[in-house]
């Protein structure tokens, strides 16, 4: 589904913020990123959208190398949905329902299918209700579910969470969780980036660890996040379930 071979990205600035990363997310459904701030996470979405294109190294989406002409971009995009950490670059229009329509109308579907994804994406998000409002009414945790909305509208297959949580209170981050969950169920493939590590332990079945730019640890979350000197080493803290567990043990 999407792969990547030995993909360095140097910004204009000679910032090296992608050091030979090797990802692949075909088995999998939903594999987490984990890594501090500025690690290169958010850099990495980019390259997997086609934003950015590496400095070296390849990315794969379906088995194909992925191209930069405005065709295959566009194919990217009805593959790929991105899910942009600040709700507030993703959101152009005033009122819920055109922003969420917003790319369905530039398809240029038939008005009845649009209303009928509208609908159907805002009640996923439980933002219904809500649907007249002005979206610079809304709070955060509701402009990251309509933004969320937005991209769910489009039916990509695969869907990249940037922060998905960042912000949130814990009912914000619960709804979140559920959406992520519910749509895992529906056979799409996520990718989250995060640095919150129990939001990570529990929803994804893969992780990746990043630090500097490079991952410095893969596998099973339960594993993974096991291991202390690694989530030390890339600056994290261990989720709250692993503490208790090891505190268990030393009793
Ligand atoms: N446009 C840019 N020009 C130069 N350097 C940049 C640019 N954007 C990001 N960087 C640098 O690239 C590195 C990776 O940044 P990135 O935003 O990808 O990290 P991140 O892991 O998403 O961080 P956060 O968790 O804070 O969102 C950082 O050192 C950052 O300062």
């Amino acid at each position: 589904m999407i792969k990547t071979q030995g993909v360095y990205y140097v910004y204009e600035d000679g910032t090296q913020a992608l050091k030979n990363i090797n990802l692949n997310i075909e088995r999998h459904s939903i594999v987490g990123i984990v890594g501090a701030n500025g690690c290169g996470k958010t850099t990495l979405f980019f390259n997997l959208m086609g934003l950015l294109k590496p400095s070296k190294g390849k990315i794969f989406i379906e088995n194909e190398e992925m191209k930069y002409n405005k065709k295959a971009l566009k194919n990217i995009r009805q593959k790929i949905g991105m899910v942009f950490q600040d709700p507030d670059k993703q959101i152009f229009y005033s009122r819920v329902y055109d922003d969420v329509a917003f790319g369905l109308r530039n398809l240029d579907m038939e008005q009845s299918e649009i209303q009928r994804r509208v609908e159907r994406t805002l009640e996923w998000v439980e933002m219904k209700e809500l649907q007249e409002k002005p979206v610079h009414f809304l709070s955060y945790g509701q402009k990251k579910r309509v933004a969320i909305a937005g991209v769910l509208a489009m039916g990509n297959d695969i869907l990249l969470l940037d922060e998905p949580t960042a912000g949130l209170d814990a009912v914000g981050t619960d709804k979140i969780i559920a959406i992520v969950q519910k749509l895992s169920e529906k056979g799409k493939k996520i990718l989250i980036s995060s640095h919150d590590m129990d939001l990570i332990y529990e929803l994804c079945d893969y992780v990746y660890v990043m630090f500097q730019g490079n991952f410095i640890g893969e596998g099973d979350p339960k594993k993974i996040f096991m291991q202390e000197n690694l989530i030390k080493k890339a600056m994290l803290r261990q989720p709250w379930v692993v503490k208790l567990k090891n505190r268990r043990a030393d009793l």
